[in-house]
């Protein structure tokens, strides 16, 4: 069974349908990008996994268990992680200690102090600051990290927890060329221990880093495959040249 498995889902607003009837499967370790122009659902179907609003319709599993209503704090104890556009990282606290909180956030405090000791927390904090190239900075305040590193910071945050699933709404956003590249090489290694469902405009980024691609137009999956499947399909090339 897939790790995420989406069937059916449907959000309307309104008179909208923002998403109509979506089917999507997720195995684990596999990295999938949503891709589609723009108001076809791609965010709406990433905060309908994370939780952010329920669907009107439908059903979502993860990890065998259905977590369609489930509140997002319960989705991160299940192992689903999440770093949406708009930057939230704690500019006055420290780079460490914004890993540090993400870390007993998920956790629970009760949990925290019961069964970890701060010294192998500690460790957890700069392995995951080790992997986003972050270790040298941990003493500065995060609102000294340039806009690129931020975004590291928080997806570093959002591995900490060690989940199985992280979802990412847009992350090279505002960042430059060679900023994009090194995201591209800092996440490739996550999928040994952690699917990926990213929303990406950059079409060469995502293209470059998923293995399976799913286009949405007007609330609907216009299809589902590889990326070379994806980029040979004729109707994703026409929506492609005609509207994006
Ligand atoms: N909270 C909301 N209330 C009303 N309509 C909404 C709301 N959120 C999204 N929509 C509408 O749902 C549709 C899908 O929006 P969504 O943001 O999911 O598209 P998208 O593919 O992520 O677009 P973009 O690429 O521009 O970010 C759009 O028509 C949008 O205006």
């Amino acid at each position: 069974m897939a790790l995420l498995q989406v069937s059916g889902v449907t959000k309307t607003y309104g008179p909208l349908k923002a998403l109509d009837g979506v089917d999507l499967e997720v195995e684990a370790g596999s990295f999938h990008g949503l891709i589609g122009p723009n108001g076809s659902g791609k965010s709406t179907l990433l905060k309908a996994i994370a939780g952010a609003h329920f669907p009107t319709t439908g059903r979502i599993l993860f990890d065998g268990g259905d977590i369609t209503t489930m509140p997002p704090y319960q989705r991160a104890r299940r192992g689903l992680s999440l770093k949406f556009q708009i930057t939230s990282v704690l500019t006055e606290l420290s780079v460490y200690d914004n890993v540090l909180l993400a870390l007993q956030a998920t956790e629970g405090y009760g949990a925290l102090f019961r069964s970890r000791s701060r010294a192998r927390l500690d460790g957890e904090v700069m392995a995951a600051l080790e992997r986003f190239r972050l270790a040298g900075r941990a003493d500065d305040l995060a609102g000294e990290l340039s806009h690129g590193e931020q975004q590291w910071l928080e997806i570093a945050m959002a591995l900490a927890p060690r989940p199985k699933l992280l979802l990412l709404d847009e992350p090279t956003g505002g960042m430059s060329p060679e900023e994009r590249r090194v995201t591209g090489e800092l996440l490739a290694p996550i999928r040994r221990h952690c699917a990926l469902v990213i929303v990406e405009h950059d079409l060469d980024f995502i293209k470059n880093i998923c293995d399976r691609l799913t286009m949405l137009d007007q609330g609907r999956v216009l299809g589902t495959g590889s990326v070379a499947e994806i980029e040979g399909d004729a109707r994703v090339q026409e929506i492609y040249t005609r509207r994006v």
